[in-house]
């Protein structure tokens, strides 16, 4: 798949809390079929975008386009967050992992389809007994389910309680279950973390995949710069709150803004004048 139009563009967002501007003037646009790179240092404000583009945070100014093929453009940042997910098609995980460890992964993914099945019943306990639209739902929903687990090699544990398994497979599921709403942009927040080399290589292939064959946008706040630079099509550096550069993995590792806000100013003297 090689369609490559804007998804989602930031015109000028700003949150501020109090005193503190944690965000500062950022726009930015995200492509269908790329990875889109959010980086900087700790406190830079990649975690407060993606609550201000996932209906978390109402921001301070500016405003947040999706470009949906069956909607037009929605704004966001005017949506509560179960519609910037049901409707926008757009979804998030978080930093810390955010299963139901007692639920089996099948579970998990179904329950990730709440929403479809709970339209289907139409909220009666009749529906969830008898009708034919609900088991419809339900096959459908184990269907789905049962695809990205597949595409995603965890088939094999889908009867296994997802808190007895490993850190980076339940990352894995994490993924799996924001893909289950079918979304068009999917923001990811430090996946990585704590994954060991063979299961960071796996996250690689998998974000690569995503994109390039469903065409989904992916969204990235990454600290692992061998994921960053890896996979990105396109990267935004964040620092203070502001963007200090913004373009391929190439011309982001030659930034000499970019080495500043890592390196401190000292260093970056130093490497200089080496
Ligand atoms: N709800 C809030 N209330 C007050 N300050 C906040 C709030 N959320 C974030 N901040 C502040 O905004 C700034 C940016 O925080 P944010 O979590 O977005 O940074 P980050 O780039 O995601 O950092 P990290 O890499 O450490 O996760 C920080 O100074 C943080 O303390």
């Amino acid at each position: 798949m090689s369609t490559h139009h804007t998804l989602l563009e930031v015109e000028h967002l700003t949150m501020r809390f109090g005193g503190l501007t944690a965000l500062s003037d950022l726009s930015l646009n995200v492509a269908a079929g790329q990875i889109t790179s959010i980086i900087g240092p700790n406190g830079a404000g990649k975690t407060t975008f993606f609550n201000c583009l996932t209906g978390f945070y109402k921001p301070t100014e500016g405003a947040v386009r999706m470009h949906h093929p069956q909607h037009g453009a929605l704004l966001l940042n005017e949506m509560p967050s179960y519609h910037v997910a049901r409707k926008a098609g757009v979804v998030r995980t978080f930093q810390n992992i955010r299963l139901f460890p007692n639920m089996t992964v099948l579970e998990n993914l179904i329950v990730a389809q709440h929403n479809a099945l709970q339209t289907a019943s139409r909220f009666s306990l009749a529906g969830l007994f008898g009708r034919a639209g609900y088991k419809a739902a339900r096959q459908q929903a184990l269907e789905k389910a049962e695809m990205w687990l597949t595409r995603l090699k965890l088939l094999d544990l889908a009867d296994t309680a997802a808190g007895n398994l490993s850190y980076g497979t339940q990352r894995r599921i994490e993924i799996a279950r924001a893909l289950c709403v079918d979304p068009l942009l999917i923001c990811l927040d430090e996946p990585a973390a704590g994954l060991n080399p063979r299961e960071s290589a796996e996250l690689n292939e998998l974000l690569v995949y995503l994109s390039r064959e469903h065409g989904k946008g992916v969204l990235l706040i990454e600290h692992d710069m061998n994921v960053v630079m890896r996979v990105s099509d396109h990267i935004c550096v964040l620092n203070f709150g502001n963007k200090i550069a913004e373009g391929t993995p190439q011309q982001i590792q030659q930034d000499p803004n970019v080495i500043k806000a890592y390196l401190g100013e000292e260093e970056t003297d130093e490497k200089v004048a080496a």
